[in-house]
C-alpha cells in the first residue's frame, strides 16, 4: 500500500481546479501523518467556467447542459491529474484513490426535499486516468438529516486541533466556513456566508479582471455603512448553527437588490463587499473566545481582508495555514484526499454537530476505473 491520494477541489468562486498529492501515513504513536507531497492549480478554460456559472443558476434547457458539461468537467479533471502524475513520475497504479469534490451546481438544504448536487462524471474521471475515484461526498449525510456541509471541519480537527490552544480555521473560497477547534469541546463548524464570491463577481461586472488582486481594488474605495449594515441585515446571519449556503443565495441578484436605488461608487462597494466578507465573520464568532485564527481558501491573499479581519479580531493574531504547514491553496483539496482516505479506512467523514446529521457515517461512494 503506497498510503498516497489524489484530491481534486473545485470551488464555488469557479475560479479552476485544486489538486494536491498526499501520503497518509501514522506516526510510532498510530497518529494520523498527512504528508503534502506536491499541489497544482489549473484554471478552468473560460468557457467551461461560464458555463458552469450558468448551471448555478435555473435556466432553459439546464438538463441538457449539465450532462454535457458534466462529461466536459470530468475530461478537465482526469487531463489535470495525468499532468500531475506526471510531473510527479507517478503512474496510476501507484495511487491508492482519487478523492474528488466535484463541482456545486445546486446547494438547496432548506428545500422542502433538502438535496445538494456536486457534477461531474467521476466513472468518466477513473476511466481516463485508470484510478479509483471516491466522490459524491454529501449526499450521505444529507440522507442522514445533515446540511451536507461543511466537510471540512473534521479533516481540520484532524491535522490543525491543538489541546492546549483554542483555534479557528476559517476557509475564504467563494462561500466562507469557519471550524471551531475548542480545547475538550465538540467541534463546531458551519458557513459565515459570503467569501470571495460577490468581490468577484462585482470586480468582473466592471470590467477589470476575475478577482480583486491583493485587493487592490478595494483598498481604492472607501467604506460604505449604510450599504453595509444593508448587507449584514441578511437573516443568515443571526442564524445559529449548523447552517450552510451558497451561490444560490448569496449571488448577484442578491447584492443588486441591496444596491437598489442608490449610486455607490464601484470601488467603494468593492471596498464595503471587503469589508462585509470580514464583518459576518466576525459577527459569526462574536462571543467565542478564540486564541489564534487561521485563514485558508483564496481570500487569504486579499490584504484588505486579511487587514479588516486583523482589526476586527485584534486580541489574535491572524495568520495563514501556511504558518501551520498547509498553504491556503491546498487545505481543500487535502481535505477531499483525507475523505478519500476516510471512505477506505471506514472513518466518518462528517460531524453531526457540524452538519446536524442523526449520526457519523462513512462519506462518499466509489467509481472504479
Ligand atoms: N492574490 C489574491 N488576491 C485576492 N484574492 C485572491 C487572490 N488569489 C485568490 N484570490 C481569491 O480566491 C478565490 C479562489 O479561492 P478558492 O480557490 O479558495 O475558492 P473555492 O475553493 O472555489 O471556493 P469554496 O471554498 O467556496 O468552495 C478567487 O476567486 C479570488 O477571489
Ligand atoms: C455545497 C458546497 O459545495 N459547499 C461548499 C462551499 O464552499 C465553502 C462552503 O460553501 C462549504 O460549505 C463547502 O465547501 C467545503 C469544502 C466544505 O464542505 O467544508
Amino acid at each position: 500500500m503506497s498510503g498516497l491520494y489524489i484530491g481534486i477541489m473545485s470551488g464555488t468562486s469557479l475560479d479552476g481546479i485544486d489538486l494536491v498529492l498526499v501520503r497518509f501515513g501514522k506516526s510510532e504513536q498510530n497518529a494520523l501523518q498527512p504528508q503534502l507531497l506536491d499541489s497544482l492549480l489549473l484554471p478552468f478554460p473560460t468557457q467551461l467556467r461560464q458555463q458552469l456559472n450558468q448551471l448555478t443558476q435555473s435556466g432553459p434547457d439546464e438538463l441538457e447542459l449539465m450532462g454535457l458539461v458534466e462529461q466536459q468537467l470530468a475530461l478537465a479533471y482526469a487531463e489535470a491529474v495525468n499532468q500531475f502524475l506526471a510531473k510527479n513520475k507517478l503512474s496510476p497504479t501507484q495511487i491508492e484513490a482519487i478523492g474528488c469534490h466535484g463541482q456545486t451546481i445546486r446547494h438547496r438544504p432548506y428545500a422542502q426535499f433538502p438535496f445538494t448536487y456536486q457534477i461531474g462524471d467521476m466513472f468518466r474521471l477513473a476511466a481516463e486516468t485508470q484510478i479509483r475515484v471516491i466522490a459524491d461526498f454529501r449526499r450521505k449525510d444529507m440522507a442522514y438529516g445533515g446540511q451536507g456541509a461543511p466537510l471540512v471541519p473534521a479533516f481540520h480537527q484532524a491535522i490543525f486541533a491543538r489541546p492546549d490552544s483554542y483555534r479557528a480555521i476559517l476557509n475564504i473560497g467563494g462561500i466562507a466556513n469557519i471550524t471551531l477547534l475548542q480545547p475538550n469541546q465538540p467541534v463546531r463548524g458551519f458557513d459565515t456566508g459570503p467569501g470571495n464570491g460577490l468581490m468577484d463577481h462585482w470586480i468582473q461586472q466592471q470590467g477589470l479582471g476575475l478577482f480583486d488582486k491583493d485587493g487592490l481594488y478595494a483598498a481604492s474605495g472607501s467604506i460604505q455603512q449604510d450599504l453595509l449594515a444593508n448587507l449584514l441585515s441578511d437573516p443568515y446571519f443571526q442564524l445559529q448553527g449548523p447552517k450552510s449556503t451558497g451561490r444560490e443565495y448569496f449571488n448577484p441578484q442578491w447584492l443588486a437588490q441591496k444596491l437598489q436605488a442608490k449610486n455607490y461608487a464601484p470601488a467603494d462597494v468593492q471596498r464595503t463587499l471587503t469589508r462585509f466578507t470580514a464583518q459576518s465573520i466576525k459577527v459569526a464568532l462574536n462571543n467565542e473566545a478564540i486564541e489564534e485564527l487561521f485563514i485558508c481558501g483564496g481570500g487569504a491573499y486579499n490584504k484588505v481582508l486579511i487587514n479588516d479581519l486583523q482589526q476586527l479580531f485584534p486580541a489574535v493574531q491572524v495568520r495563514q495555514t501556511a504558518s501551520l504547514g498547509v498553504k491556503a491553496d491546498d487545505v481543500e483539496a487535502m481535505a477531499f484526499a483525507w475523505l478519500a482516505y476516510a471512505y477506505d479506512q471506514k472513518i466518518p467523514g462528517n460531524i453531526p454537530d457540524v452538519t446536524g446529521a442523526r449520526k457519523a457515517v462513512v462519506l462518499g461512494a466509489e467509481f472504479s476505473s
